[in-house]
């Protein structure tokens, strides 16, 4: 007979892990003492006659293979935690909750679930509900819990939420994600229960709202795939000819309506230097446009499939993994044949094909790796993300073949696009139940772009927006509004980034004209745009020609930008759209020598940029590291804006790693090692954005294209990107210090420092799997060391 393998007393029993099918028959020589019984990973179907239990008050069922809801619950009288997650249950009977009025805690995330009981409201003492991961269309029986704090509802199939959850009870936690909202819209529940409150109050009691059906394009692709020229075809609704000289800078959006479907077109430029700060813009719930050119497309060439499909494939697969992608091949009529077009088109599908194939694969490999039964608990976050990646399914459609420079192609795209956006399993909430508010904003907002006084470049202060009642006639509360503008941020009709400092009081009406200024720094050919910058706007910022040689350098050797070079370019790019004559207005978009401009907050605040100063290293100030010697720890000061050599770093410009290799020396078998490992691949950006991070933390640093090398106290830790193989990776990497104790303990604190920072900036994809562990360093063994709890582990004392 089994044995309890953790009794903590007579009141508590755990029997988890056990490959147990029944319940083990010791329990019920005790059955009245016990108050919490264990059973979570096992094979258990049913629970026979757990009715016995009469006093037990917590219940763990979790991660067994029950299907049929346990009705002998309703004995459990006393019952006040209920664990039933990671199970098979379809339906929950009645008569089942209405007895368990001492219920506080349940969780029946994971299951199957389609509806709710009506008599789960008779719990009045519910605090805790988690029914995440499961088939749910509506939350009815839930909303008369008077006493509900915490509400996971993620990836249900939810289309509306009940206005009384938020207007009556007590809700402080709400976890709605992965659902198909239409009332109210995702991009209101993503601002939080205020944002939510706020919505259903605007929406009155008998719930009378507009209907608007939107959708958000994203046209992706590398760059002259045809993108813009199709973009804007589609919008002018006739073939239209962009320049091969006219590349598209950074984002262009505008807005289309076509049989009562409102598009909003954000073309994306095809240059690899944009797309750093592309995802940032590329949200989910959109129609993503692939344009492939089938004219340089070659069958043979792997190459070509990487960078002209894959690359983006993936990169949507990582950031908005439940998308809508239609494939177009542009160039058609510059293929040799139709056979040619068909040879193309075939190929191009089949990989793709096995490329989601191969991703299923892979997941379901790591599944079976974890699912290994004497692991499965310390693995289990790692296995409920396995299963919800599989879950996502990228819709991707056949791939039609045009000749953007035709008609007829651009109304056959549009044919096929709406057929698309109108198909309602694959579009299920582009239809969403607004207040009325929102839509009088939203055409305030418009006519005050058409005023004849409006800036062009529709930048707004907030507290004009909302004190002028510019907006509304004067009935909706400043929160109500800024709910409002919170809606339309996220649907990208504007811009406001209320969470840095420096814009919170600043709204971006025309959106396209903040990513141009963006991408006056962030851009391919920054060295051409430097160089071509004239003498009189140099004079404008007391620079001279010297000076720019001298940021053309720096920028081609150390991927520094000097802060009066960053005003100049930002100076020129405002000048270039004639937007230079309010000189109050160009210094607060470039800054001053004593205060940074807004665009400057927005790329350090993305991560894109950090502040440097200038010299013949790129940390001169930082103390030799020599393992032989003591560490000397003074840290170099860190370098503000003020300063007349003050600077920024980008380290997506960084051309090799030279220094850093030659800071760090060779690798020795011994040296301590963890890698992480992504799947499917590194997110663009990502690893520049950890050198952000990192140098933040640590000023002791020296950095790469795909190095960093950062320092504390006595010890290194050099951070490797590693994409040479299929397998992509990032490599810590550390000398084992002497059998020192603290030198172990700092060693290990850098190591979780530098997990923890690629942990956060990875949650921003939510398709990306990432796996942690440490190979075995004895010669020859290819055996490895998982790490699966890392993050649950806090950083050591020093
Ligand atoms: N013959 C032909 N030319 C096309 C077709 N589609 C686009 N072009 C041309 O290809 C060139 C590049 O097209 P764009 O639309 O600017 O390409 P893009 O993808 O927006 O490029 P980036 O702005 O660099 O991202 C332009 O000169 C277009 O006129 C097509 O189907 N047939």
């Amino acid at each position: 007979m089994a044995r309890s393998n953790d009794v903590q007393d007579r009141r508590g029993l755990d029997f988890s892990k056990r490959r147990l099918n029944t319940l083990p028959q010791e329990i019920f020589g005790q059955a009245e003492y016990i108050e919490s019984l264990n059973l979570q990973i096992n094979e258990l179907q049913h629970i026979g006659h757990i009715s016995q239990l009469v006093n037990l008050k917590e219940l763990i069922l979790s991660w067994n293979n029950i299907s049929e809801f346990p009705a002998a619950i309703r004995e459990l009288k006393k019952l006040q935690r209920l664990y039933l997650n990671q199970n098979k249950i379809q339906k929950i009977p009645t008569k089942v909750f209405s007895f368990l009025a001492n219920l506080q805690y349940l969780n029946m995330s994971n299951n199957h679930l389609e509806e709710l009981p009506a008599d789960l409201v008779d719990c009045k003492c519910l605090k805790y509900v988690n029914l995440s991961n499961n088939y749910l269309k509506n939350l009815w029986a839930v909303e008369g819990l008077p006493l509900l704090n915490e509400l996971h509802v993620e990836n249900n199939r939810l289309t509306e939420l009940p206005a009384e959850l938020f207007l009556r009870t007590n809700l402080k936690v709400l976890r709605v994600n992965g659902n198909q909202l239409q009332t109210p819209p995702e991009e209101v529940c993503a601002g939080g229960l205020k944002d939510i409150q706020s919505y259903f109050r605007q929406l009155g009691s008998d719930l009378d709202g507009d209907t608007v059906a939107r959708v958000k394009t994203l046209f992706l692709g590398s760059s002259m795939a045809g993108k813009s020229t199709l973009c804007r075809s589609l919008r002018e609704g006739r073939a239209v000819t962009v320049e091969a000289s006219d590349r598209t800078v950074g984002i262009d959006i505008s807005e289309v309506e076509k049989d009562g479907v409102q598009f909003l077109f954000w073309d994306f430029a095809g240059h690899e230097e944009y797309y750093l700060t592309h995802h940032i813009f590329i949200t989910p719930h959109a129609l993503v446009i692939l344009a492939i050119d089938l004219s340089s497309y070659i069958v043979e060439d792997a190459q070509s499939f990487e960078d002209q499909v894959s690359f983006w494939i993936n990169n949507v697969l990582m950031r908005v993994p439940d998308s809508v992608l239609l494939l177009v091949g542009t160039h058609a009529d510059q293929c040799k044949d139709a056979e040619e077009r068909r040879k193309k088109k075939e190929d191009i599908e089949k990989k793709i094909n096995d490329l989601l194939e191969e991703r299923m694969s892979n997941l379901d490999q790591q599944i079976s790796h974890i699912i290994d039964k004497s692991q499965q608990d310390e693995f289990s976050e790692h296995l409920t993300q396995l299963h919800q990646l599989k879950c996502y399914t990228l819709k991707v459609s056949s791939l039609i073949t045009i000749d953007c420079t035709k008609c007829a192609a651009i109304e056959e795209i549009q044919k096929h696009i709406l057929q698309h956006v109108q198909n309602k399993p694959l579009f299920p909430n582009i239809v969403r139940t607004l207040p009325h508010s929102y839509k009088e904003v939203e055409s305030s907002m418009r006519c005050l772009i058409k005023k004849p006084d409006f800036p062009k470049h529709g930048i707004v202060d907030l507290n004009n927006l909302v004190a002028n009642n510019t907006l509304n006639s004067g009935n909706l509360s400043k929160e109500d509004l800024h709910s409002i503008l919170r809606y339309l941020h996220r649907i990208g009709t504007i811009l406001w980034f209320e969470e840095i400092e420096d814009l919170k009081d600043t709204v971006f009406v025309k959106p396209s004209f903040l990513i141009t200024l963006f991408k006056t720094l962030v851009r391919h050919d920054l060295v051409e745009q430097l160089t071509e910058v004239p003498k009189v706007i140099l004079k404008k910022e007391g620079c001279l020609i010297r000076h720019k040689n001298k940021w053309i350098d720096q920028l081609k050797s150390q991927a520094t930008l000097s802060y009066d070079a960053v005003r100049v370019l930002v100076r020129r790019a405002l000048m270039q759209a004639d937007m230079a004559r309010d000189e109050d207005f160009v210094k607060e978009m470039t800054g001053t020598r004593n205060k940074e401009g807004k665009i400057l907050s927005l790329l350090r605040y993305f991560e894109i940029c950090l502040p440097t100063n200038f010299a013949c290293s790129l940390n001169p100030q930082a103390s030799e590291f020599d393992p032989n010697k003591k560490w000397d720890s003074s840290l170099p000061k860190r370098h503000s804006f003020t300063e007349p050599e003050a600077a920024c770093m980008f380290p997506g410009y960084l051309k090799d790693n030279d220094k850093v290799m030659k800071m760090w020396g060779k690798d020795d078998p011994e040296d301590i090692k963890v890698l992480v490992y992504f799947m499917p691949e590194i997110p663009h950006g990502v690893f520049h954005r950890l050198i952000v991070r990192m140098c933040s933390i640590f000023s002791t640093h020296w950095v790469g294209n795909s190095c960093l090398l950062a320092g504390y106290e006595a010890v290194l830790v050099l951070v490797k990107k590693s994409t040479d193989s299929d397998d992509q990776y990032i490599e810590i990497r550390c000398k084992r210090p002497e059998d020192n104790l603290l030198a172990f303990k700092q060693l290990w604190n850098l190591i979780l420092a530098v997990l923890s920072e690629l942990n956060k900036l990875s949650s921003q994809w939510p398709g990306l799997y990432q796996y942690t562990y440490s190979p075995c360093r004895e010669p020859g063994c290819t055996e490895d060391f998982k790490w699966k709890d890392w993050h649950s582990l806090p950083p050591r004392e020093k």
